[in-house]
């Protein structure tokens, strides 16, 4: 992994917005259509912002999540909110964005109806990831017993997760989906989450998940 830090928070979003919207532009050069993957949490909500007042051909991007937590998007801890409110706004409006929550099915049925579809979009031309400081990524959780079905390299496209450390069961895009992306980025603000990241290097993928991305990928940090 390659990690850039930042003087301040303003300065990554701004730069890695930039960085992201070029890496779209190269892959729409080349292709018919772009899919980008992006997290949930707190953490990307500025760069969403940023990014999409980026003048691009958004309506050959598509957009997913690369997790999503079971809720409907009333529900304030959904991804898909958080993207429909930041990202998918003023330029972005015009991307298409592959929902993965399915009301009345279970995440498991959730995940099985919707894998196929996403066969699609692959490989990600970019996915932008989070994580926490228990060191998951996507929903990716240590310990998570769903957790070694999700790191297989023949996972389906989309995998149940129900984390007991989680206040809702989840769906998240395997680590054979994350790795396979064209471009690997990862964004994380504060001192804690880069002493994890860098301890993360030591530790099994079981005890910290996000050690199974660290391949190629861009690190942006700033305090
Ligand atoms: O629950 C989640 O957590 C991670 C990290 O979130 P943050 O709030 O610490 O930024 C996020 O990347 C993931 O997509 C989300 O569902």
């Amino acid at each position: 992994m390659n990690i850039i830090e930042y003087a301040d928070r303003e300065m990554l979003v701004m730069n890695v917005a930039n960085k992201l919207a070029g890496k779209l532009k190269s892959a729409l050069s080349g292709n018919d259509r772009a899919t980008l993957a992006v997290p949930g949490g707190s953490t990307p909500g500025p760069i969403f912002e940023m990014l999409s007042a980026t003048d691009l051909d958004w309506a050959r991007v598509d957009v997913m999540l690369t997790d999503e937590r079971w809720v409907g998007e009333d529900d304030e801890r959904s991804n898909a909110r958080l993207v429909k409110e930041h990202l998918l706004t003023g330029h972005a409006a015009a991307a298409r964005f592959i929902p993965f929550y399915r009301d009345a099915l279970t995440p498991a049925e959730g995940a099985e109806q919707v894998a196929p579809s996403l066969a699609a979009y692959m490989p990600l031309s970019v996915a932008l990831m989070g994580m926490g400081d228990d060191m998951h990524t996507a929903s990716l959780f240590p310990g998570d017993p769903g957790l070694p079905a999700a790191l297989a390299n023949d996972a389906p496209l989309l995998c149940p997760v129900y984390p007991e450390s989680q206040s809702t069961p989840r769906v998240t895009l395997p680590a054979h989906v994350l790795n396979g992306a064209l471009n690997k980025h990862l964004v994380i603000f504060g001192s804690e989450k880069l002493a994890a990241l860098k301890r993360a290097e030591k530790l099994s993928v079981k005890e910290a998940p996000i050690s199974a991305l660290l391949d190629d990928l861009e690190v942006y940090w700033a305090e």
